[in-house]
């Protein structure tokens, strides 16, 4: 590889420099470098092919911890083929890859992937945007413009402020970037005591200045075995132990930095929790937190973890407090605080926000002020006890005292709990249960009753409300009865949260908790770091998944597999772990120990990559995951809202993947056929499916957009910014379109849902359709040529429509409570009628199938 000089001194051309290299090498070598991680685990796998032969792959996860490293035996017929443990391979090939591989056995290639991972200088700036955000650079040094370009070498060593000897340091790191040999005669400290002498502003750079020198050997070990280098056996051994010392160093300097930053939070929650008590008491009856109440209903388009800035609430006020003393957060993400507002107002509060947006703050802190002003209970309803049992680790680590009553709990336990609920001043901040508890326990009611009549009940918080709709993708009958608790305890709030929800749900959750005057707050529900993709599935789909991991740069990454049966999380789990990941399977056919262990292991990162039901979900709180990859065609779109939802949570892009075959669909029809519902539940899942199969079959339409648009939420594709295969796909097809206007004027209707209006504008023979036409007076045009549309297109048309507003859903309870919705005329109706308003929807003509089908509507 032809050699290029790193630029000294300027970290901005230093980054753009390894970008460029980075480029440069991989359009050269990466599929050297692939091949020959694949050579390698065939050789090992010739090795030891005879002994694995007999090995039986179902207890490949009981075995996991005897083997001896995670890139096991893999080989590229392992990749290419389902039947994967028989490798013939002709005396040539062998030969060949022992020659490969004879000097570089011990190298672990897998380790110098993660070298390489730093080396990305998006991460590198990300960093150094990091450091300066929080000022640990001070404004002389650091100088990001407004589009978030590093515009000037401020950032060098040359300009940082810093005692001399440290900068000495630095700047010698800096040198060592330029050259290897340098490095390699460099003395590193044994000891590390040089550290402690040092800032955040100075050791940061020196992180990034060892990180790069790592870089460094591992590229020249790579390059020595690629070929590139001539193999010399001194200069390795030097390179190898260069490198653990740059690790060790990276190491310490990462605790030092961390030590520094846990010694400023410490000093911080002392010094200001000192006089908490008092400061709390005194501020709260004058200071409640004033509402905004035009913003009954906030539909808000920005970025996900944006801070709260609309709500206007002095830093100083107790809610704040509580933020930084209590939760030790610094600012409140958006909406939260309208949330905490709304309920410390003694409002119903409705709280949509996305997956990992941060609801449970939004009752946990008014439940701490609640209980610091007059000794108030909060009663949480959370459909599952692990996720009961993580919220309550997690509120009693920040020592929050929450207790949960559940059935399999002894008595004693219990009637500690029962005890602390009839205290005149109960320090019990939050009681968690789940739905059935509070239908089957007289004595939790009776508890509960007892709070009411003290007036020591702060609010009922309905977590994961999506379960209360039918119309939700994980309806609980348990849930439904919840509703009662407003005749029971008139008065009281209520806070229902969840992550998914259309409009219909929506409804149908604050209809059936008989929510008052409600404060709904919603939130986008786009996730701007997320890229969304979906792939045809073929019949190796293992090998499929295999490749987009690779080629999307996700060896080392955290991720999800999401399969439909126990037995392909299993079968895929078993192939990933063949081609070298740290994969484990989890599903409901576990006991609840290997569960826990599992789960554990995926946090500590002991398992990269989980391959598991949808029994693994909700409450999944891992930052890192980088990719959610569904194997298998999900049951609905907000399952996969929600699924797809574990990705990014630190708010890094992530990627999407669903594996698309229509043959899903049947596997999916029979468990709704074979599972628990009532005939109109039932009625929904299909509904719900065919939504999902929409989403797939459609080819044309941003995802984001098609997404947003199930909730009800508009959303300008322009927004989506290529993050979606069908928008990166729109830039090389061609278009034809269909002009609604045309069709529109004769569109009049009522009381029409939406299937049916499909079905009408379809032109569908079939009897009920027809009745719809006669009884609702619906007319079509008269020269209307409705086989000229597809299903979909119509679909898209009939939601393309909704979005512009010239059609609207109107909802209405029935009188068994569930909740209709029917298509009506929307505000913008007049304009297209009147020729106001232009709509034209794109139709795709890439496959000649879809041409045959698609006869292009001209206006
Ligand atoms: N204001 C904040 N600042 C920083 N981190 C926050 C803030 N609010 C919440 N978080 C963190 O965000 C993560 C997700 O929060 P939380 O579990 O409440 O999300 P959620 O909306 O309930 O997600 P899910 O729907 O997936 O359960 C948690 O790790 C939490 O500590």
């Amino acid at each position: 590889m032809q050699s290029m000089t790193v630029p000294r001194n300027n970290l901005k051309q230093q980054l753009q420099w390894y970008e460029q290299y980075r480029k440069e090498r991989q359009k050269r070598s990466e599929v050297n470098f692939e091949t020959y991680i694949w050579e390698q685990n065939t050789k090992r796998r010739c090795h030891q092919q005879s002994a694995e032969r007999d090995m039986n792959f179902t207890s490949l996860q009981e075995k996991e911890n005897t083997l001896p490293s995670s890139c096991e035996n893999v080989t590229r017929k392992d990749l290419h083929s389902t039947s994967s443990s028989n490798i013939n391979l002709n005396s040539n090939e062998v030969k060949e890859i022992n020659q490969i591989t004879d000097l570089k056995d011990d190298m672990d290639i897998q380790d110098w992937l993660v070298d390489l991972e730093p080396l990305d200088p998006m991460e590198i700036k990300a960093e150094i945007e990091e450091w300066t955000r929080s000022s640990k650079f001070s404004a002389n040094n650091s100088n990001i413009a407004s589009n978030d370009e590093i515009v000037t070498s401020d950032l060098s060593i040359n300009t940082v402020n810093a005692p001399i000897t440290a900068l000495n340091t630095i700047e010698h790191f800096a040198i060592l970037c330029d050259d290897v040999d340098a490095c390699l005669n460099f003395s590193w400290p044994e000891d590390n005591h040089d550290l402690l002498n040092m800032s955040l502003t100075e050791l940061q750079p020196l992180l990034v200045s060892v990180k790069i020198i790592k870089c460094k050997i591992s590229e020249e070990l790579y390059e020595i075995v690629e070929g590139d280098k001539k193999y010399d056996n001194s200069r390795v051994s030097l390179l190898k132990i260069t490198r653990a010392n740059s690790k060790k160093r990276i190491g310490a300097i990462q605790q030092r930095i961390q030590q520094i930053e846990c010694d400023t939070m410490g000093s911080f929650v002392s010094s200001s929790s000192t006089d908490f008590g008092s400061r709390l008491s005194e501020s709260v009856e004058n200071d409640t937190p004033t509402i905004d109440r035009d913003s009954a209903t906030v539909i808000s388009t920005s970025s996900y973890f944006d801070k709260d800035e609309t709500t206007q609430s002095s830093t100083d006020s107790p809610v704040y407090r509580v933020l930084h003393d209590t939760f030790k957060l610094a600012t409140f993400r958006q909406n939260q605080l309208k949330a905490i507002n709304a309920a410390l107002n003694g409002q119903d509060v409705f709280v949509l926000m996305p997956t990992g947006g941060g609801k449970s703050l939004c009752y946990q802190l008014p439940a701490v002020l609640d209980n610091q002003r007059s000794h108030k209970i909060t009663i949480v309803i959370s459909p599952l006890l692990s996720l009961i049992q993580d919220q309550i680790l997690r509120l009693n680590s920040l020592g929050i005292p929450a207790l949960d009553l559940q059935g399999n709990q002894d008595l004693d336990r219990r009637n500690l709990i029962f005890f602390e609920m009839q205290k005149a001043s109960p320090s019990l901040v939050l009681l968690y249960l789940t739905p059935e508890m509070l239908g089957k326990s007289i004595k939790a009611i009776e508890s509960i009753q007892s709070l009411y009549k003290r007036g020591l009940l702060a609010r009922f918080v309905i977590d994961e409300a999506h379960c209360v709709s039918q119309w939700g993708h994980d309806f609980r009958p348990d849930y439904k009865d919840l509703g009662q608790l407003r005749k029971k305890f008139p008065g009281v709030p209520m806070m229902a949260l969840t992550a998914t929800a259309t409009s219909r749900v929506k409804e149908d959750v604050i209809h059936n908790l008989r929510m008052e005057n409600c404060e709904i707050i919603t939130q986008g529900f786009n996730r701007p770091n997320l890229n969304y993709k979906v792939i045809k599935k073929n019949t190796n789909s293992e090998k499929q998944i295999i490749e987009f991991i690779h080629s999307s740069g996700h060896v080392r990454h955290c991720g999800i597999i999401y399969c439909t049966s126990k037995a392909s999380c299993e079968e895929v789990a078993k192939k990933l772990r063949l081609a070298c990941f740290k994969a484990a399977f989890y599903h409901a056919g576990l006991d609840a120990v290997d569960r826990t262990r599992i789960q554990d292991d995926w946090h500590s990162n002991k398992y990269k990559i989980i391959v598991a039901t949808t029994a693994f979900g909700m409450g999944i709180d891992k930052p890192d995951v980088r990719f959610v990859i569904h194997h298998s065609l999900p049951q609905s779109l907000e399952g996969y809202y929600q699924e797809t939802g574990r990705a990014g949570r630190d708010g890094n892009p992530s990627n999407c993947v669903l594996l698309y075959s229509y043959s899903d669909k049947h596997t999916i029809d029979r468990l709704i056929v074979h599972g628990e519902g009532n005939y109109e539940q039932k009625q929904q899942q299909r509904a719900n499916l065919r939504e999902m199969l929409k989403y797939c079959e459609n080819q044309v339409d941003c995802r984001r957009q098609q997404i947003m648009a199930y909730f009800g939420e508009q959303f300008d594709k322009s927004q989506c910014q290529f993050t979606c295969d069908n928008c990166k796909n729109a830039l090389t097809q061609q278009r034809s379109t269909y002009d609604a206007q045309k069709d529109a004027k004769y569109n009049r209707h009522k009381d029409v849902t939406l299937t049916q209006y499909v079905n009408i504008l379809k032109g569908s023979s079939s009897k009920s359709t027809e009745n719809v036409v006669k009884t609702k007076q619906l007319i079509l045009p008269p020269n209307f040529k409705t086989s000229t549309l597809s299903t979909i297109d119509v679909d898209r048309l009939i939601k393309l429509l909704l979005l512009q507003d010239v059609l609207t859903e109107r909802y209405q309870p029935n009188e068994y409570g569930s909740v209709y919705s029917y298509i009506e005329l929307g505000p913008n109706a007049e304009a297209l009628l009147k020729e106001k308003l232009k709509i034209v929807l794109p139709r795709v003509e890439k496959h000649s199938a879809v041409k045959k089908k698609n006869i292009t509507i001209s206006p």
